[in-house]
């Protein structure tokens, strides 16, 4: 929890930057020998990693967070993260999104033609470009800008980037979430529930080629949460959104197409078209010291 203190804190004040430079970013374009890239045979793949570890720390204090993960993230579906605290969810999402670096392996986002870019080989200012134009992100703790309404809220990125929003997208976006009668409202005029469709809007709003969820219901009562997960779902069935989301909640992951858990920073099991039960089953495999009682994702299965 600390630790995803501590990433929101550096997303934040990457904001702030960005809010300070606004008008040194318009008409910024990226251009680098990672984005022009590769293209690999990955239509239908959003994201890929490949022998990812990260260590945080050294020596004997170090702590070993994702151990050699391999994984496809499928384009316009919705994959859950789940696992016993400690496992490594927060720290593979964040390094999928170029929040975190890894240690070694690598990683890659894809566009919609399929061309790569490599995260893992990219310098700050790139992938801070490649952050706000192509990923988006929802928080916990909803991050919006108390003294923004919600429509400003929502094409913040946007205005940040010197990109004018395509009205028509926005307007869909907004009707998929419901808040087309609280646009003018700032956040501490509405509830924990419409803040966070605010914060979906606005991860929506650009048009992203993935949008990650760091418990983005964790801060919601059940019927507010629900709420934001059936928005969630329908913007990947009806807006073709690729969306990834961290949760300890089974009937949040329920939600999703795809349940990857992890255990001691390894991916051991897949789960395709959960269900609360199901994935309630998986989680009490999970001895009470988090680990694996089975040991590897082949003899889960
Ligand atoms: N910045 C950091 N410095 C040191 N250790 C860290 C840091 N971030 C995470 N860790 C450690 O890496 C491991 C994986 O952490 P991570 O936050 O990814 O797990 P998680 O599954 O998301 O946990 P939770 O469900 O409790 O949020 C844990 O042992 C954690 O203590």
């Amino acid at each position: 929890m600390a630790a995803a203190r501590l990433r929101l804190a550096a997303w934040n004040a990457s904001i702030d930057t960005d809010l300070a430079r606004v008008s040194h970013l318009r008409g910024n374009t990226m251009t680098t020998a990672a984005q022009a890239a590769v293209t690999h045979r990955t239509v239908g793949t959003a994201a890929r990693a490949q022998a990812v570890s990260k260590l945080y720390g050294h020596g004997e204090t170090a702590v070993t967070a994702l151990d050699g993960v391999d994984v496809d993230i499928e384009r316009g579906r919705f994959t859950a993260i789940m696992g016993p605290s400690g496992s490594g969810k927060s720290t593979l999402m964040h390094c999928l999104a170029g929040l975190d670096a890894v240690s070694s392996g690598k990683i890659w986002i894809y566009g919609r033609d399929g061309a790569a870019s490599e995260l893992t080989a990219m310098k700050d200012k790139e992938l801070t470009n490649l952050r706000r134009d192509r990923i988006g992100f929802i928080f916990q703790s909803f991050n919006l800008l108390p003294t923004l309404n919600a429509a400003e809220n929502i094409t913040l990125p946007m205005d940040i980037a010197g990109r004018k929003p395509n009205k028509a997208w926005l307007d869909r976006v907004i009707g998929t979430v419901g808040l087309e009668s609280r646009l003018k409202h700032r956040p501490s005029e509405l509830s924990g529930g419409q803040q966070q469709r605010v914060a979906v809007a606005r991860a929506l709003a650009g048009q992203p080629e993935i949008i990650f969820g760091d418990e983005p219901t964790g801060n919601l009562d059940s019927r507010s949460g629900a709420e934001v997960l059936g928005f969630l779902r329908r913007s990947v069935d009806e807006l073709g959104q690729t969306f990834v989301m961290v949760t300890h909640d089974p009937s949040a992951a329920a939600y999703a197409d795809r349940v990857l858990f992890l255990a001691d920073g390894r991916i051991v099991d897949d789960m395709a078209s959960p269900n609360a039960d199901k994935v309630l089953d998986r989680m009490r495999q999970f001895d009470t010291h988090g680990h694996n009682q089975r040991g590897d994702a082949a003899a889960q299965r």
